[in-house]
């Protein structure tokens, strides 16, 4: 349940005046049509060797037009990394504040023609929806990020506390040419962060069934990832007389044993423990019962939460299909068939113990395993009282969103560039100001992908507070006697 903390101390405690969120209708609209023309430049990321490095390029020239402002202020210096992402360094007025850094992606993954409603890059609105790629994954983050800060500044806002915001444009291939060279650059710096806010979570509506009222969620982990290719390679030969068995077959007949095995359920302590105990009055008896006495009923939980395929990958590590190749010619047994398999590791498990995994249900010699990347499952971000990051996110759900009672740690089951940022901070947090509903969700690397533009200005109104709100500083909880 969100409460403020007392130890959080707002602007006009500190005797500097507060600027309300609210924005004039020219405003409004400029946000607007400033979103929809970010989802027009197709900023794909295809493979870590493979980008549409045109788009990236105008997509630098097109916040510089966008949000003149944040490129013109004397406090703020821009950088371009790694070619296509930006670094922006905000200087505070109190330098005894530790900075923090707000995150975002620009690139976005293919979308396939078929199946739009409208096409996905033409940044449509339409029955109150900006559509296209990338309006919930991430450049509704990235606009609102530079919007919220250039309608501040246009109100001659100076912020107390420094901040940077970063912008990745390699994200949804590993990041390691974005977040990664940012990370490195501030670490030769010497830059330590309070906290860091990501991409990553929601406010969630309708994703449980039980669950009627939309919660927050944000996310203090995210699972370990793996992408594995499996590899057969056999004689080649004329499809007229075949072998007994062919590099397809035996491919897919491994791919078939890893989808028929799932990996272990591990539901255990931690975040999770959390989110089911503040969730659980939520739920109808005698759910409710069962989910507010774990000490007696989790395997029960667990077994429940394996029904749903979205808390079924928050339980244990997953495993999915996502390329298949083989073949040139109808008539022409090829030698290879690869595969790659995506696999998001659960927090209590380690890259070695799922590649072990995986050997024991393909056994098969035949085929080769390929780790092209794997990182493991990343640490727990705090979460109590004293978490600056987390209690402000908290604070500026409680005001922007009052209908929302319920604030609850999660774990992020896609991954983040936040995670190249460990070296700088112990406080990272994933959320994103939005309601999400289950075909939201589906829609994030799917096709449809829209988001409303009263969700977009609120995204807005939400990060221009939160901005407003770190210029805080975290005072001591006062103990029991002294209140
Ligand atoms: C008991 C609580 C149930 C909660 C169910 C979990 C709901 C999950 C909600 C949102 C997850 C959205 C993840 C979006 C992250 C996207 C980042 C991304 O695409 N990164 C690249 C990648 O992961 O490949
Ligand atoms: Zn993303
Ligand atoms: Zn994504």
């Amino acid at each position: 349940t969100v409460s403020v903390p007392k130890g959080l101390r707002g602007r006009e405690h500190q005797g500097t005046s507060r600027i309300p969120s609210q924005f004039g209708e020219e405003e409004r609209v400029a946000m607007k049509e400033a979103l929809k023309g970010a989802i027009q430049i197709p900023t794909v990321s295809f493979s870590p060797e493979e980008s549409n490095t045109t788009a990236l390029a105008e997509f630098g020239e097109y916040i510089r037009k966008v949000f003149p402002t944040v490129f013109n202020t004397s406090f703020i210096q821009h950088e371009t990394v790694g070619e296509y992402s930006h670094l922006f360094t905000v200087r505070g007025s109190d330098t005894s504040l530790q900075p923090y850094m707000l995150l975002a992606h620009l690139d976005v993954v293919p979308a396939p023609k078929e199946g739009w409603e409208v096409p996905p890059f033409s940044g449509l609105e339409h029955d109150g929806f900006i559509h296209g790629r990338g309006t919930l994954d991430n450049k509704n983050s990235l606009m609102a990020l530079l919007q919220a800060l250039e309608l501040l500044l246009i109100r001659n806002y100076i912020p107390r506390r420094s901040f940077f915001i970063a912008l990745g444009h390699d994200e949804e291939v590993s990041g390691m040419n974005g977040a990664r060279k940012i990370s490195a650059l501030l670490q030769a710096r010497g830059v330590q962060l309070a906290f860091i806010v990501d991409e990553g979570s929601f406010i969630l509506d309708g994703v449980i069934s039980y669950v009627k009222k939309p919660f927050a969620m944000i996310s203090v982990s995210e699972k370990g990832a793996i992408d594995l290719m499996l590899r057969v390679n056999m004689t080649p030969g004329h499809s007229s007389a075949p072998p007994k068995e062919t590099s397809i077959g035996i491919l897919a007949a491994a791919i078939s044993r890893l989808e028929q095995t799932p990996m272990p359920h591990m539901f255990a302590s931690g975040p999770l423990e959390t989110t089911v105990q503040q969730l659980a009055n939520e739920f109808p008896f005698p759910i409710n019962i069962v989910l507010s006495n774990l000490w007696l009923f989790r395997p029960l939980v667990s077994r429940l939460m394996e029904r749903n395929y979205l808390t079924n990958a928050l339980v244990r590590t997953t495993m999915a299909p996502t390329m298949f190749n083989a073949g040139v010619k109808v008539n022409v047994i090829p030698p290879v068939a690869q595969a790659t398999i995506n696999i998001r590791i659960h927090p209590a498990q380690t890259v070695q113990q799922v590649l072990e995994f995986v050997k024991d249900i393909v056994a098969d010699d035949r085929i080769q395993l390929h780790v092209l990347n794997a990182f493991d499952p990343l640490p727990i971000s705090p979460f109590d009282d004293q978490a600056l990051g987390y209690q402000l996110l908290s604070q500026t759900i409680q005001s922007v969103f009052p209908e929302i009672d319920i604030v609850t740690p999660g774990i992020c089951i896609g991954n983040t560039d936040s995670r190249h940022f460990m070296n700088l901070t112990a406080g990272i947090y994933r959320f994103n100001p939005l309601y999400l509903q289950p075909e939201g969700f589906r829609s994030i690397h799917g096709i449809n992908e829209k988001i409303s533009v009263q969700g977009y200005e609120t995204q807005v109104k939400f990060l221009f507070e939160l901005i407003q709100n770190a210029d805080t500083e975290m005072l001591p909880i006062p103990h029991l006697h002294e209140l």
